[in-house]
């Protein structure tokens, strides 16, 4: 009776499998419809995106959960974008690290990812459009910014048009399961820091030595069965190596925010970011005067970040993230008092809030 039961429902899976994959290439030939109306012109329209993935998650009657669906049409997405044009985006290489798998994230598998020597080689590739987009770190919720890609964006003419939130997890991770006690751990700095308690139980008297990457510190663990490596699913899926233990971050909530940039603006979707960098005239209050437009109309301020300027001594240059969209109205009037107000304002750009 159940063998029959079974049959039943796998006949109805191959049945709404047909349907789902006539329906996929429709949705394909639609894509590749609208390539050709755009002409070679800016394929990839992230606002248009982030509406389509928003609008699977409210309308999705369950039982898969919305982050699951959302996954999924990311996907799908990626690979009806990659018949009109494979993007290519830059990122800090080597292969297998935490930006790689955030412009996986953004973008999809379809997407080719390009890995860069510095965060500065990844901008330039995108600057001189050998790759159409960048992705960078810019905020570690333990570790605070990155200051290198703060520095980048007041100078380069690349805007933000996009936001990717990813959940930083680490792995000890090893050649394989059955290898004898590591003399060493391997792993960049900033990822010993963050496992360091972790580190101090479990293995308190293995030297840890820091490398460029995490992916690096992979790469050395897959050569070397004496030696571990701490760092992520990507970098282990990269270098075939056994997970020891899971998640030994000190810190459950390790999240970093990458920024996407390119070439293009996006138009407003109701969920929108705009990110600014600024200068305020060197008088006292000058802080408060950048801080008193915003507030007074009424826009919520979602970071506030201070960097030296680097062109005079104790200078500074403020990055701040509000919500809304410079078309949105109550937007337009905090910058334009803004620029009224401070020495200097760049829009640095506005994009969808990340859906996923
Ligand atoms: C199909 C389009 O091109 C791309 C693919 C999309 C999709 O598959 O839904 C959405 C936006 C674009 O990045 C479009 O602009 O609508």
């Amino acid at each position: 009776m159940s063998d029959e039961l079974l049959k039943q429902h796998r006949h109805a899976i191959d049945d709404i499998d047909a349907q789902v994959l006539e329906l996929l290439n429709q949705r394909a030939g639609h894509a590749r419809a609208i390539g050709e109306i755009k002409g070679g012109g800016i394929i990839y329209r992230p606002e248009r995106e982030a509406e389509v993935l928003r609008r699977v998650k409210e309308r999705n009657p369950g039982p898969l959960p919305g982050e699951s669906v959302a996954r999924l049409f990311r996907e799908i997405m990626s690979e009806c974008l990659a018949l009109e044009k494979p993007l290519s985006i830059a990122f800090l290489g080597p292969e297998g690290t935490f930006t790689q798998a955030a412009a996986v994230k953004h973008f999809g598998h379809a997407a080719h990812t390009i890995a860069c020597a510095s965060i500065d080689e990844a901008f330039r590739a995108v600057e001189s459009r050998t790759c159409d987009y960048v992705v960078a770190p810019v905020e570690n919720s333990t570790e605070g910014a990155v200051g290198r890609t703060l520095d980048l964006m007041v100078s380069s003419p690349l805007k933000v048009c996009g936001e990717v939130i990813l959940r930083i997890h680490h792995h000890l991770l090893r050649q394989r399961a059955d290898a004898p006690p590591p003399r060493k751990v391997y792993s960049h700095a900033q990822s010993l820091a963050q496992c360091h308690e972790w580190l101090n139980r479990h293995l308190p008297d293995v030297e840890r030595v820091s490398v460029a990457s995490n992916a690096e510190a992979a790469r050395l663990a897959s050569e070397d069965d004496t030696v571990a490596a701490i760092a992520g699913e990507a970098a282990a899926e990269r270098f075939q190596l056994v997970r020891i233990a899971g998640s030994i971050e000190d810190e459950p909530n390790n999240t970093t925010r990458f920024l996407v940039l390119g070439h293009q603006e996006c138009v407003p979707t109701g969920h929108d970011k705009t990110s600014i960098v600024c200068s305020a005239q060197n008088r006292p209050g000058a802080v408060h005067s950048l801080l008193a437009p915003i507030a007074q109309a009424g826009v919520s301020m979602t970071k506030f970040e201070s960097r030296p300027s680097r062109t005079g001594l104790w200078e500074y240059v403020f990055f701040i993230d509000m919500e809304g969209h410079p078309d949105d109205s109550h937007v337009t009037a905090a910058l334009n008092e803004l620029r009224r107000c401070a020495a200097f304002v760049k829009v640095l750009g506005a994009y969808p809030t990340a859906v996923l």
